[in-house]
This record gives structure tokens, C-alpha cells and sequence, in this order.
């Protein structure tokens, strides 16, 4: 495509007045929802759950974090890879991520809270668990959409209730020099559903089954949601990982959220209804927590493809 041509990926609006369930307008949205996700495996949601407060409140409390010394950061650990603190990484220097563990609970929340700032901090731990939840509100109204969708809706009861939610907050730093610097490198997310969230300041790129790159065009009412590696399992291949990136540029630093969908106790696994003759199983049922040790061993670091390599059949 020329360049005269910016792609753009579809904006659907998922906020809550529109979206009573199995209503006309639902049941509209559910197949934009759809074919927006088989087509880029991700979407941009307006929605209102979050609101310009919690927003503004969400990116302060981001900035006081990152704002702590590295040795009080690189506390938050977690025995799952890349769960805790990600920093100083040679091939991406300008990012810093730090992942809350079962951030839609309060436990979680405060476990973090402590860990951070051993002497309290309500205004962030509130500020967290309340946006946690409205995001993961979100998830659960695209996760509605696609099981109704393909007739799965049976399936998604016992996935719902092994959904545990990592929240992660992101920095980048600016390149110096005037270039355009890699902030994360190209990467499918090995989550089930991504929903990422970010300030002003521009940088996440798209990448279209054309391999052309879409920069997404931030605002505070917007989210893009994302299919991961678990979706494309579980939905046997209709629904695509999307490819994406951070390209940092200027002077600016870049503040961005990604809530996490993970699945644990239960096995990932592609119902019935998704395969037949003309669509024959493509992944093996698997635990998704192995899955994401997988990938953090050389083999997994190295395979193009990992989800194929790890239970592709
Ligand atoms: O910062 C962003 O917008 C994207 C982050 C991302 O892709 C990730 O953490 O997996
Ligand atoms: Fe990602």
C-alpha cells in the first residue's frame, strides 16, 4: 500500500450503554468484536469504565513507581517469567516494566503495595485495583462476545473462573539522539487477552497479516484489545496473535498498562464446536503457565512461532 494510505485498526465503542446483553446493539458489536479480532487480532475499545479521573490518577501512581530506586523495584519478583520486575534489558535499554500479581484482588494489590512501599500507600493501591477492575471488565465483555460468537459460551464458565489478571506498568525511556529507537521489540503476547492502555505519548505499532506496521493514535477513552497466544490456542486459529512494537521517539519518556489475562489450574484447551473435517486441531491442549516457562528458555527465546513449537500440531 502507498503511503498516501494510513491503515487504521477498527475503534469499536464497548462502553456501557450501548451493550446490554443480547441486545440489538450487542449483538451488533459482537460481530464487529469478531471480525475486527480474526482480521488483526486486536481492536481499539472505547470505553467508559475508566474514567478521565482514574485515567489521570492510574498514570500519577505509574510515575511515582517508577520514580522508586531500582534496588526497592527489582524487589518484585514472581516465579513466573516476566511477572515481576523487567529492566536493564541489553536488546530493549529504553524499556522498564513492573507486573502486579492478581491485580483485580485486593490481596494482590496490597502484596505489591507493601513490597514497593513498606510503609503504605493507599492512594496507589487504590488507584490500581480500581483501574484493574474496570479493564478487566472490559476483557470480560470481548471474552462474552467471541464464546457467543463461535458458540463456545459453555467453554468460557470454567475459563472465566481460572482467569487470573497480571497488571503491568510500563516506562520507556526517550532514545537519545533523534532516531527512531526500538522500545520493544516485534513480539506476540504470550497471555490469553492483552488490554493495554498508555499516556500521549506515541509509539505502539500494529502489525497487519500484510505485514504493514499501524501506529496506533492513543487517547484517554481508548484501550486496544489484544489476542494472545492462549486465544489463538483456544480458538484453534480463528483469532490470530497480533503482532506488535514500541518504536520510541523524541524527547519524551512513554508511560503505558497492559492488563494480562493468564489461565491457571485448567488446561488451555480448543472446544469441540471450533474443529471438523475442513478444520482439523491446529495446539494440543496445554497448561499456560508451562507454556510461558517454555518460552523463557533458549529453545522458546529462539522459535519464531513458539505456541507451535510448544503444542502446534
Ligand atoms: O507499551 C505498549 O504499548 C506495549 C507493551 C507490550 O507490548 C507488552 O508489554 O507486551
Ligand atoms: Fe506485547
Amino acid at each position: 500500500m502507498g503511503s498516501l494510505s494510513q491503515p487504521k485498526l477498527p475503534v469499536i465503542n464497548l462502553s456501557a450503554k450501548n451493550l446490554e446483553y443480547n441486545s440489538i446493539s450487542w449483538v451488533k458489536t459482537c460481530g464487529e468484536v469478531i471480525s475486527a479480532l480474526e482480521k488483526y487480532g486486536c481492536f481499539v475499545a472505547k470505553y467508559d469504565g475508566v474514567s478521565q479521573e482514574l485515567h489521570d490518577a492510574i498514570f500519577h501512581a505509574s510515575h511515582d513507581l517508577f520514580d522508586l530506586p531500582t534496588e526497592v523495584k527489582v524487589l518484585n519478583t514472581s516465579d513466573t517469567p516476566s511477572h515481576g520486575y523487567v529492566g536493564q534489558i541489553p536488546v530493549i535499554p529504553l524499556y522498564e516494566g513492573l507486573g502486579v500479581e492478581n491485580a483485580t484482588t485486593a490481596d494482590g494489590v496490597e502484596r505489591f503495595t507493601k513490597l514497593m512501599w513498606p510503609s503504605g500507600n493507599g492512594v496507589f493501591c487504590e488507584t490500581v485495583l480500581m483501574f484493574s477492575k474496570a479493564v478487566a471488565e472490559l476483557d470480560q465483555i470481548v471474552m462474552k462476545m467471541i464464546a457467543k460468537s463461535y458458540g463456545i459460551e459453555e467453554h468460557y464458565g470454567p475459563l472465566l473462573g481460572s482467569t487470573t489478571y497480571l497488571l503491568k506498568l510500563i516506562k520507556y525511556l526517550s532514545p537519545q539522539g533523534d532516531e527512531r529507537n526500538l522500545g520493544i521489540v516485534p513480539h506476540t503476547d504470550k497471555t490469553f487477552m492483552s488490554i493495554l492502555h498508555q499516556d500521549e505519548v506515541k509509539g505502539l505499532e500494529i502489525k497487519t497479516k500484510d505485514g504493514e506496521w499501524i501506529k496506533y493514535d492513543p487517547s484517554p477513552s481508548s484501550f486496544v484489545v489484544m489476542a494472545g497466544d492462549g486465544c489463538m490456542a483456544w480458538t484453534n486459529g480463528k483469532i490470530e496473535a497480533s503482532c506488535h512494537r514500541v518504536m520510541m521517539q523524541g524527547s519524551k519518556e512513554r508511560f503505558s498498562l497492559g492488563l494480562f489475562t493468564f489461565i491457571r489450574n485448567i488446561k488451555i484447551e480448543t472446544p469441540q464446536e471450533l474443529v471438523d473435517e475442513n478444520n482439523p486441531p491446529k495446539f494440543k491442549a496445554f497448561d499456560h503457565y508451562k507454556y510461558l516457562h517454555y518460552h523463557a528458555t533458549d529453545e522458546g527465546m529462539r522459535s519464531k512461532f513458539p505456541l507451535k513449537s510448544y503444542c502446534g500440531i
